[in-house]
């Protein structure tokens, strides 16, 4: 039987049209499974990983404006948790830090390399605030006690505590408890033993009034300094070198344990007497021995009269002229000369076995 033209023609387009259907559900089904293949399976969508690939898109997207940016049917940002590219903290995003990091320099937390490990009522934040001064030395601020007190909490608690540094930089820190913190040579050795020591030494009787005078400002009711000084309270008597103030001038018996450990040439003693009368010396020989450019001068000191000590022109934190804050440099009690005669009498041998040591006389006489 012979089939008409025209049922032939529609014959045609309409296996035309199952074979065009057929190729276009064949084709999309490819496409939307390479789709799927190329993106992450599973929960790995909410993580950061995740994010990249979100991240690679919304970029391409951004490169590629004839994609439509309002691509409704992806929902991808909802499920992802938005983290920063760089783990930026307070201090990191401060301008100061961003415009270096523009410029290839990294800050970073660094374990100290100098300490100020003592000796208590020396001048150790006095000769912080001065070093601290120059441009490539960094200091945690208030005293870490980490070889005394913190030691348990281990070496990455102690470097979060410490100032970002950039190359070149060193950092410091002074707690001046550590020289006389019996655990703390072999636990500054056990971090580094080429750690650079720095000790301020004071007039050991000097010293222990300095302490007391602290001990009285927190705690009025205390006897006075000539009871406590002596076994009994009575001047006749032998001093007492239990008592903190008094026992912890005797320089030459905590050096002692901190020799056992590290080499004199790792030691700078500053003279605490000398930070006072002339801090640019004392300064110029803390800088050598810490290995910077000579940068704090005599011109960033100038003599205070009413505070009656040097002050700074300015430092790291301020621009103004100002001077340590009112816990230093404070008036001492008047002492009995008879008490003081004892003392010096008390320290001279040990105060010679310490110059023997240093081999520095400091002249405490
Ligand atoms: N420039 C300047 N300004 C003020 N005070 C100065 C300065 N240089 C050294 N000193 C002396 O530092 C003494 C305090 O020592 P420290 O900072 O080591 O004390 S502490 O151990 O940290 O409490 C402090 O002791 P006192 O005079 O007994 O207050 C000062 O004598």
């Amino acid at each position: 039987m012979e089939i008409p033209v025209s049922r032939k023609i529609t014959l045609c387009l309409l296996c035309l049209g199952i074979l065009s259907l057929y190729l276009s559900y064949t084709f999309n089904t490819c496409l939307v499974s390479n789709i799927s293949k190329s993106l992450p399976k599973h929960k790995t969508f909410c993580t950061t990983q995740y994010l990249n690939v979100t991240y690679f898109l919304q970029l391409q997207w951004r490169h590629h404006p004839l994609v439509p940016k309002d691509n409704t049917g992806l929902h991808y940002t909802t499920a992802v948790r938005v983290v920063p590219l760089l783990a930026v903290n307070e201090t990191d995003a401060s301008p100061k830090y961003r415009f270096l990091r523009q410029q290839g320099l990294q800050p970073a937390r660094q374990l100290p390399s100098a300490l100020i490990i003592g000796v208590k009522k020396g001048g150790t934040r006095a000769l912080l605030e001065f070093i601290r001064i120059h441009p490539d030395v960094r200091a945690a601020g208030s005293e870490v006690h980490f070889f005394d007190k913190h030691y348990s909490k281990g070496f990455e608690w102690y470097r979060h505590h410490m100032p970002l540094t950039l190359e070149g930089q060193i950092t410091i820190e002074k707690s001046p408890s550590y020289f006389i913190t019996k655990e703390a040579p072999r636990r500054v050795q056990h971090m580094n033993p080429s750690t650079k020591l720095l000790v301020v030494v004071r007039d050991p009787v000097t010293r222990s009034i300095s302490d007391y005078t602290q001990a009285i400002s927190k705690k009025p009711e205390m006897k006075p300094f000539e009871e406590l000084a002596f076994v009994n309270g009575t001047t006749g008597n032998s001093i007492d070198t239990s008592w903190g103030p008094i026992k912890l001038g005797v320089y030459a018996r905590y050096l002692v344990r901190w020799l056992k450990c590290f080499p004199l040439s790792q030691f700078l003693f500053v003279s605490g007497e000398r930070l006072i009368v002339d801090p640019a010396i004392e300064l110029k020989r803390v800088q050598d021995f810490l290995g910077l450019k000579r940068v704090v001068t005599e011109k960033h000191f100038y003599f205070n009269s009413t505070k009656g000590f040097p002050c700074l022109f300015k430092s790291e934190g301020r621009s103004s002229p100002h001077c340590l804050g009112k816990t230093k440099g404070r008036n001492h009690p008047y002492i009995n000369p008879l008490v003081l005669q004892k003392l010096r009498d008390f320290y001279r041998p040990f105060n010679s076995r310490f110059y023997q040591m240093t081999g520095i006389n400091f002249g405490w006489s």
